[in-house]
């Protein structure tokens, strides 16, 4: 049960990690653990862990840990994992073709549904038995199906007008890989995913270290 309603973003951004740790832990039959034994496999300080994991509930006990089922659980209900998702993804080129392709997103329950372009070349050729529709269809096709996360996996310069007829139609969730800021209402949460921004941070970290050498 939740102690607070609220928690922050730095702990939701962290819980992923910990719900995938905890799933290790649960596939390698490890019942329970403590913060020290989690600290060492995750890389977060025991006193973090204590902290983030107290922000909603009291699942540590002293000399016992944690109950790594009960705690995996709890994670993803927080997250949101005990419920379905619909998804659509708009742009099936490289990255739009890759996400469909990568069928475990469904093991988290978030359903693809179906997939838009706008290149009749790929307008009708099938991803995971799904054909991909015109983008034309879009509008109308969102009349029709409930929708809770569409994807968009457009060119920049595109990405705006997918998102106002997204949220047009009423998508409250939209995950965004065009680089770009989409503006959209208060109520339409966006989480924007920069590959590129993770190599650059990798290659400060290269260079920071004098590891790599040109
Ligand atoms: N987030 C990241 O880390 C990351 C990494 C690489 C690329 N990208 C971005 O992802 C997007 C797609 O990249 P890509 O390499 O797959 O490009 P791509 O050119 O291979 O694919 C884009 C697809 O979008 C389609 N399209 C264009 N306008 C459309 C519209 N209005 N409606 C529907 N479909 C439309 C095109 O026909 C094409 O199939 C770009 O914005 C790119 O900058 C993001």
């Amino acid at each position: 049960m939740s102690k607070d309603t609220r928690i922050s973003m730095a702990v939701v951004r962290r819980l992923p990690k910990y719900h995938r740790y905890l799933g290790e832990l649960l596939r390698n039959d490890i019942d329970r653990i403590s913060s020290k034994e989690l600290s060492d496999r995750i890389g977060f300080t025991a006193s973090q862990i204590r902290q983030d994991l107290n922000c909603f509930g009291d699942f540590g006990q002293q000399g016992y840990g944690y109950n790594v089922k009960e705690l995996h659980n709890e994670i993803s209900k927080i997250l949101g994992l005990d419920k379905q998702y619909n998804t659509i993804i708009i742009g099936a080129g490289n990255i739009g073709q890759a996400v469909a392709n990568y069928s475990s997103f469904e093991k988290y329950g978030f359903h693809l549904k179906a997939i838009f372009d706008k290149n009749p070349k790929l307008v009708g050729i099938k991803i995971r038995d799904i054909e991909i529709q015109d983008v034309d269809e879009l509008s109308s096709y969102l009349d029709n199906n409930k929708v809770d996360i569409a994807i968009i996996c457009v060119p920049r310069l595109h990405a705006q007008s997918v998102a106002d007829i997204l949220v047009s139609k009423g998508i409250k969730g939209i995950w965004n890989f065009a680089p770009t800021d989409l503006q959209v209402p208060d109520d339409v949460i966006i989480e924007n995913v920069h590959l590129s921004e993770s190599l650059m941070t990798l290659s400060y970290r290269l260079n920071e270290r004098n590891l790599f050498e040109d």
